[in-house]
């Protein structure tokens, strides 16, 4: 019986190139009122009551994480794909912090705050694993092709996904997204064997058969993807920063 020396540990992905960004630098160290995405998401864990440690993934060329962060933050190196370093940090959160669960929050989503994050503890902890997601209000294509009108190849006609599932069942995945620490490495190491492409760790949960719990999140807590996505975070954290106050932690 594995004996555990903490309950909930955070792991934030923060290995990635940002290439759909187009920044010199890798996305996760850009800046908002003076704080880099990768401290907005840190600090908000570092300040959670609930969460025992912090584990922060980077890539193995990245000396800025561990000058940049506090020094009770964990900072490990992760993979290629997104897969590869939520691996890497959940492993180390069962191998050296013995943490029960795991929160996995992208580095690339500032807009996570104290209440979302209660939530989805408060949700998910009597469950097998649950993430937060946003309910689409838009109608929802799906294509073969990315082109937007298709002139030459009359299967890129898009299809309403609408028709076949109502809206009501059409979420948009955001993290954190969590999950038993043991479940999630067996369910990654699977994925990752049979050299699935999975984007996120619910779809490695979900070859495993677990169902997933959808927690409803917020647009603040969107990802931060493309050029035009910087200046909406800007937005949402300047609304925050002037909601919290002094309050430091938020
Ligand atoms: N090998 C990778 C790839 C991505 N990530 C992290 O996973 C999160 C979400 O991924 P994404 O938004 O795709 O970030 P990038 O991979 O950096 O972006 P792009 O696909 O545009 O290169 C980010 O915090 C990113 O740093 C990671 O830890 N390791
Ligand atoms: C995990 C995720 O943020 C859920 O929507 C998303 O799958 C990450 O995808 P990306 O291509 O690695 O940004």
């Amino acid at each position: 019986m594995l004996t555990f020396n903490s309950r909930y540990t955070a792991i934030i992905p923060a290995a990635g190139i940002g290439r759909r960004m187009q920044s010199d630098i890798p996305k996760q160290y850009l800046t908002i009122a003076g704080k880099t995405l990768l401290e907005h998401c840190v600090n908000v864990f570092l300040c959670h009551p609930l969460i025992d440690h912090v584990v922060v993934v980077v890539h193995p060329n990245d000396a800025e994480a561990a000058r940049l962060l506090s020094k009770d933050v964990h900072v490990i190196t992760g993979g290629a794909q997104r897969a590869d370093s939520v691996l890497a940090g959940v492993q180390y959160a069962q191998e050296t912090l013995r943490s029960e669960w795991v929160l996995v929050h992208d580095a690339a989503r500032p807009g996570i705050n104290m209440a979302l994050i209660d939530n989805l503890i408060a949700t998910v902890k009597g469950t097998e694993g649950g993430i937060l997601a946003l309910p689409a209000v838009d109608t929802v294509k799906g294509a073969s092709r990315k082109t937007q009108c298709a002139t030459d190849d009359s299967d890129a006609v898009p299809t309403t996904i609408d028709k076949t599932l109502n809206r009501e069942t059409i979420w948009l995945a955001q993290t954190p997204q969590m999950f038993k620490t043991a479940a999630l490495q067996q369910a990654l190491e699977y994925a990752l064997s049979k050299k699935l492409q999975i984007t996120d760790e619910a779809s490695a949960m979900e070859l495993m058969g677990v169902e997933v719990c959808l927690v409803e999140g917020t647009a603040e807590n969107f990802k931060v993807t493309k050029p035009a996505d910087l200046a909406l975070a800007g937005f949402y954290i300047s609304q925050k920063n002037n909601l919290k106050g002094a309050n430091a932690c938020e």
